[in-house]
């Protein structure tokens, strides 16, 4: 795991290649992951985080993490990233990235990496940007692994997300 920065061009370009994704979508994934950290609801835990995910379409769909008085309910800002791509009729993701202000930079935390593993290959790169706008890339598959997805159920082959 190696922490890279966003503003060394080379440095970009290189991981975006290994990635599979263009530096323009980094860039993209980048500045709306930050932009979008801006509008996190997290009045209990002061601890902002955005996220934006590619979808195999090319869109960009936004979250933000959204807190609640009764804790346990409050979700993360991957998660409700997805949950608005799937509502607006995406189901599958080339790249996730979430940015927070901290260095080095957060992770997707274990329910999130599951509910990611649903819709994106285990070579999907998830983006993590720090506070300076330094970052972490690492696939899927590196962050769960040995993971458990709807091919291993007998009803996936009906699921919408692998028609
Ligand atoms: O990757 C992460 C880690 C944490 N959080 C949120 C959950 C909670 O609102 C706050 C503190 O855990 O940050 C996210 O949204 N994504
Ligand atoms: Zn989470």
């Amino acid at each position: 795991m190696k922490l890279l920065s966003s503003s060394d061009p080379s440095q970009v370009s290189q991981a975006c290649a290994e990635y599979g994704i263009t530096s323009a979508q980094f860039d993209t994934l980048y500045t709306r992951s930050r932009a979008a950290k801006d509008r996190a609801y997290c009045p209990y835990s002061r601890f902002r985080v955005g996220s934006c995910i590619l979808t195999d379409n090319a869109q960009f769909i936004d979250g933000v993490n959204v807190e609640n008085a009764s804790y346990p309910v409050g979700t993360c800002a991957e998660r409700v990233a997805i949950g608005a791509a799937v509502s607006q009729g995406h189901k599958k993701f080339k790249a996730v990235a979430v940015a927070t202000d901290i260095s080095p930079p957060a992770s997707p935390c274990g329910m999130c990496r599951q509910f990611i593993r649903e819709f994106c290959h285990l070579e999907t790169p998830i983006l993590m940007f720090d506070k300076d706008g330094s970052f972490v890339i690492m696939k899927l598959g590196q962050l769960l692994p040995a993971s458990f997805g709807p091919e291993a159920l007998p009803s996936a082959a009906s699921l919408p997300a692998t028609g």
